[in-house]
């Protein structure tokens, strides 16, 4: 062999070994690409399976969104009606609570403070009274023989002549005057920034247009009379001590003929004092 031949062999043999790498790599190139191929119908295939999966899910959710959202309307409506009837009733609490409170403030049949409303009003004023030191009285009154008027002329006239004497009551006061029914036909007012001797003078002009008044009845003119006991709250002095006093002041007024305003004793300086009247 010559040396053109064997280098003729050699380079045909690196020419088939360089073919045989070049189809090999292709070789190896084409698996790739297969492999790519089958990852991606692989992908393909579960992405259809996945989406399959979530359309099914997205299905189930809709319809319970669905009724989820009926279940929701449903309990709207009938929230609303609830609540609709909740203010109803606590509206009609805050009536029947009004309605309470002025029924415990207000006397039916002379629209006079009640007792107890009157005594609320009563400690208010004696505090305001600790501060400004300008006087604090109170009046007790009681119509005389009112029993007689019931039993002449019947309880509704009774009533009538009660009506009529808490106009005269209130007419008879300033506005910062608190008149009130102490029960029955007894009657209390607490006059702030009023001394003893001005208190009286208020009583004496009541008691004399009580006099002079008359209650029409069926045709009749029907007259009572009042008795009053004054005093002066002292300072320091629990309420219920002044309207003992003046409740005292009225046992004199009725004992000496009726018809009369009494004055209460001064209260002496840490003396014992009794209860308020009961009515
Ligand atoms: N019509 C009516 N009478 C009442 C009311 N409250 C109390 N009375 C009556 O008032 C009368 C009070 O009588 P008494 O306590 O004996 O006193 P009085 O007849 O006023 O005699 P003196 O107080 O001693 O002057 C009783 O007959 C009660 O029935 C009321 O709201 N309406």
């Amino acid at each position: 062999m010559s040396a053109d031949e064997s280098e003729e062999e050699f380079s045909l043999y690196a020419h088939e070994q360089a073919v045989i790498r070049q189809a090999e790599a292709m070789l190896e190139r084409l698996d790739e690409v297969a492999e790519g191929v089958r990852q991606l119908a692989r992908a393909y295939q579960d992405g259809y399976h996945e989406s399959r999966r979530l359309v099914r899910i997205s299905d189930r959710m809709q319809l319970d969104l669905h009724d989820a959202n009926r279940t929701l309307s449903l309990q709207t409506r009938e929230l609303n009606a609830l609540n609709a009837t909740l203010v109803k009733e606590i509206e009609r609490r805050e009536q029947l609570e009004q309605e309470l409170r002025r029924i415990a403030s207000v006397d039916e049949l002379t629209g006079l403070h009640t007792r107890r409303h009157l005594l609320e009003l009563g400690e208010h004023e004696l505090k305001r009274m600790a501060r400004h030191r300008r006087g604090l009285s109170v009046l007790l009154l009681d119509l005389d023989h009112f029993k007689r008027v019931n039993d002449v002329h019947g309880h509704v006239a009774g009533d009538r002549v009660l009506e009529h004497f808490g106009t005269l009551f209130r007419s008879a006061l300033r506005e910062d005057d608190v008149p009130g029914r102490f029960g029955g036909e007894e009657f209390m007012a607490v006059l702030p920034e009023i001394r003893l001797e001005a208190a009286a003078e208020v009583a004496e002009r009541l008691r004399a247009r009580v006099a002079e008044a008359e209650t029409q009845w069926k045709g009749e003119r029907l007259r009572v009379t009042v008795s009053i006991g004054v005093a002066e709250v002292a300072v320091d002095e629990p309420l219920e001590r002044a309207i003992a006093r003046a409740d005292r002041a009225l046992y004199v007024a009725k004992r000496n003929g009726r018809d009369r305003v009494e004055l209460a004793e001064t209260e002496l300086p840490g003396a014992s004092g009794q209860d308020v009247p009961d009515a």
